[in-house]
Order: structure tokens, then C-alpha cells, then sequence
């Protein structure tokens, strides 16, 4: 059964992991300027937000999620990030928190590399000025590489006996070996596509192994770059450097500590702000609300974010990196519905109470089966009441609205 899609949040020391974290989640991860501040891996809950199914009804009002929230067809679903302890230069060799960070890693299915394009910290995330981000995403990912190379290195040799004696394809060898960083076939056989030519693996060399560890982690490790702290006036020649350096790469610019105030300050009642969006009101704005009044020094942060943020870049960016973690996934919100003329499930009259975030191409059967477990299935339906097939998949605006007949005390025939 499919587990829950983790998205981890990594970087080094100081670049504004733990803000960003705090900025998707509400949560209240401990911040600070020191390095380690993030000792333990820190799971929370954050929220994707998507285009509601509501929305393509004119359903908005009887939109009621039963975890998340939607507000006028924007949708907030619920997911899973890590944020992943604090990441130096030489962590593979055990430096700083060493493999307990790389071992954290494992289980996150993509990740967002928040940089610090301020240059105002080194790779250990001490202050400085005029440090060169380029350096962090190069190595960062260096680090990741050089720990699963090692780990395979240790055991080339027997891999490679093993491989041969037991006759077995790459695909197989290499799934014993990745297992652990929750690697499937399909997994493997998509990184091997990505090389020019795969040749025997009994004649590997190093840079062969290395060729292969980095094309498995463009699978196990797709990333999203969140260019942080653009509210520095020394990001912006930082920011070209890196998007002309990797311009494959999808890169977000955001400013965490902006979009955590902004929703201190919604909290506190001052302003009504729309999340991932440059739209801010305040009392002048609204004079007929009941937002609180700002004083003068208020009221001047506020045009200076406007101003330095969100005028700029359109946003905070932050609701938008997620966003990126999820799309290079391929992750789809799937609605599942009891009726699915009415959309609702039971008798109420709420409609799309429950969804998930699934992996495009996969088959409706195993969307039943991730929800119900092991169950016979009697009938699939689409929206207008067609009938999809089991092996149907998902996709984007496709059959990813569903409602499952099952057979009652049915066992699972396959
Ligand atoms: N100017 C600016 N500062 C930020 C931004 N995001 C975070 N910071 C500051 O950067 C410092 C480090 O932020 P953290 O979120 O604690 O960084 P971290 O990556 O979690 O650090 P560790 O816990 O040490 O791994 C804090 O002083 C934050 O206030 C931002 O968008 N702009």
C-alpha cells in the first residue's frame, strides 16, 4: 500500500529551514540564529493548497473537507514535511550531525533546498557577508551523493559476486542495495534510463557508480530550490547566479520570515491577507471591518513588505515551493465521494469531504485499496456516474473524482 507522500525540508545551518517550516505549518518549530538549533528531525503537518473540485461545480459553499480547510474553492490539504537537522559540509564523513541528517533523508520522497541567497551565512551557517549561495546548492548535493556512493562502495565487492552468481538483473542487485532509501523497480529502472549507456555491472567503475548514484537521486531526491531571504538587498545578483547556473533545476524565491509575520499579524487581527498571494488589507483598506488599528511603525512594515516582498515577487513565495515539491512528484488530489451525483459522502449535504495527494499513473484500484485496504471491489465510478476500470489511472483533472462500490464482506480477488 502506497504510504503518505514526505516532503523534506533541507539546507544548511541558518538558511531558514525551520521558518519555512513554520511558515507552511503554523507549527511551532524552534528558530533561531544558531546552527543545530534543529536538533531532532521534525515532522508537521503543512498545507498544499490546490484548486478545490468544488470550485469546477459551483460548490464552494458545501465545501467542507474533513481534514484540511477550503475557502472559496482554494483548498488546504493536509501533508507531511520533514524538516531534516542541520546539514554541513563533510556530513557524509560524520561531520556536524553527520548521518543521522543523511539517515533522516531516507524517507522523504522529494525535498525543498531552502538556500540562504542573502549571503549573509557560511556553508556552516555562521554570519558573514558576500558569501556565494552557488557553493550550497553544488554542495548539498554532493553530500547526499557521496553518502550513498560510500555505502554501496563498501560492499562492491560481495555486490558485485552476488550479482553475478546469482544471474540477477541490474534492476534486482540494485533494489537489494536501495531498499532502504525505499527504492522500487520502477524507481530503479527509470534512474538506468536516464544513462546513455548502462553497460554490464560487473565492469562498473568508479565514475560509473557514480554516474548511476547520481541518476538514482534525480528519482529518490527530486529537489526544489527555495531561494531564501529575497527581502535582503544582497539577494537579487545572488538569485540571477544560481537560476542562470541550474536553470533545469525549478527554483522558488521566497521569503519565509515575511509570510511568518504576515500570519502573525492575521492572527493578531490587523490585516486580511490571502496566503500565497501579494493582496494585504488593512483597516484604510477596509474601514467598515473589525481589523485593529496599526500603529505608525506597523503601518511602515507593512508598506516596506509590500514594497520589498510581495510587490516584487508576487508573493512570499513560500505556499508556491510547496506547491513545486508536490508537482515534481506528479502528486494529483484524488476526491473520493459515496455519491457521486451530489459529491457527498453519507447523508449530509457537505460535498468533497475527503481527498488525497496521489501519484499520477496510478491505477483507481489501488487509490480503493490505499484508502479501504484489502477489499473486493464491485464497481468504480467517474464523474456523471460512469464506470471507470480498476486499471484506469489518475491524472490531472482524470478520474480524480471517484466513488467506490464495494462487496460487502467481499475478499480480495486478486
Ligand atoms: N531576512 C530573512 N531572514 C530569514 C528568513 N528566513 C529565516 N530567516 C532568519 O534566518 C535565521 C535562521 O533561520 P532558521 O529558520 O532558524 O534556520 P534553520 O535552517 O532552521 O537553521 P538550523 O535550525 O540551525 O538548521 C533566523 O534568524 C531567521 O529569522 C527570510 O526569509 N529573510
Amino acid at each position: 500500500m502506497p504510504r503518505d507522500p514526505l516532503i523534506g525540508i533541507v539546507g544548511k545551518p541558518s538558511s531558514g529551514k525551520s521558518t519555512t517550516l513554520n511558515s507552511l505549518t503554523d507549527a511551532s518549530a524552534k528558530v533561531g540564529a544558531f546552527p543545530f538549533t534543529t536538533i531532532d528531525p521534525n515532522k508537521a503537518t503543512g498545507y498544499l493548497q490546490v484548486e478545490c473540485a468544488c470550485a469546477r461545480f459551483g460548490k464552494q459553499d458545501l465545501c467542507k473537507p474533513n481534514y484540511g480547510w477550503c475557502t472559496n474553492g482554494k483548498r488546504h490539504i493536509p501533508i507531511l514535511l520533514l524538516d531534516v537537522a542541520g546539514l554541513v559540509p563533510g556530513a557524509h564523513k560524520g561531520l556536524g550531525l553527520g548521518n543521522k541528517f543523511l539517515d533522516d533523508l531516507r524517507q522523504a520522497d522529494s525535498l525543498i533546498h531552502v538556500v540562504d541567497v542573502s549571503g549573509t551565512t557560511d556553508a556552516n551557517g555562521k554570519a558573514t557577508r558576500g558569501y556565494d549561495p552557488l557553493n550550497d546548492v553544488e554542495w548539498l548535493q554532493d553530500e547526499i551523493r557521496l553518502w550513498v556512493e560510500g555505502n554501496l562502495e563498501k560492499r562492491w565487492g560481495s555486490i558485485v559476486r552476488r550479482h553475478t552468481a546469482t544471474k540477477s538483473s541490474i534492476v534486482d542487485t540494485l533494489l537489494t542495495q536501495f531498499a532502504g532509501y525505499s527504492a522500487n523497480g520502477v524507481m530503479i529502472q527509470r534512474a538506468l534510463d536516464r544513462l546513455d549507456n548502462v553497460g554490464k555491472l560487473e565492469e562498473w567503475d568508479k565514475d560509473k557508480i557514480t554516474e548511476v548514484v547520481k541518476a538514482f537521486m534525480a528519482e529518490k531526491f527530486p529537489t526544489v530550490l527555495a531561494l531564501n531571504k529575497i527581502d535582503h538587498p544582497d539577494s537579487d545578483k545572488n538569485v540571477s547566479k544560481i537560476i542562470l547556473k541550474y536553470p533545469e533545476t525549478k527554483a522558488v524565491l521566497t521569503s519565509a520570515i515575511t509570510e511568518v509575520f504576515l500570519r502573525k499579524l492575521v492572527k493578531q487581527n490587523y490585516i486580511k491577507y490571502e496566503e500565497g498571494t501579494e493582496f494585504i488589507d488593512t483597516l484604510e483598506d477596509l474601514p467598515d471591518s473589525n481589523l485593529k488599528v496599526m500603529d505608525e511603525k506597523l503601518i511602515n512594515r507593512v508598506e516596506n513588505i509590500k514594497d520589498l516582498v510581495l510587490y516584487r515577487f508576487g508573493s512570499t513565495g513560500v505556499v508556491q515551493v510547496l506547491q513545486a515539491a508536490t508537482d515534481i512528484l506528479g502528486l494529483v488530489p484524488v476526491y473520493t465521494v459515496r455519491n457521486i451525483s451530489s459529491f457527498t459522502s453519507g447523508n449530509g449535504t457537505n460535498v468533497f469531504r475527503d481527498c488525497m495527494l496521489i501519484r499520477k499513473g496510478t491505477p483507481v484500484a489501488r487509490v480503493a485499496r490505499h484508502i479501504m485496504g484489502d477489499v473486493t471491489i464491485a464497481s468504480i465510478e467517474g464523474i456523471g456516474g460512469i464506470r471507470v476500470s480498476e486499471d484506469d489511472i489518475v491524472d490531472v483533472g482524470k478520474n480524480d473524482i471517484l466513488s467506490f462500490k464495494i462487496v460487502p464482506g467481499g475478499k480480495k480477488l486478486d
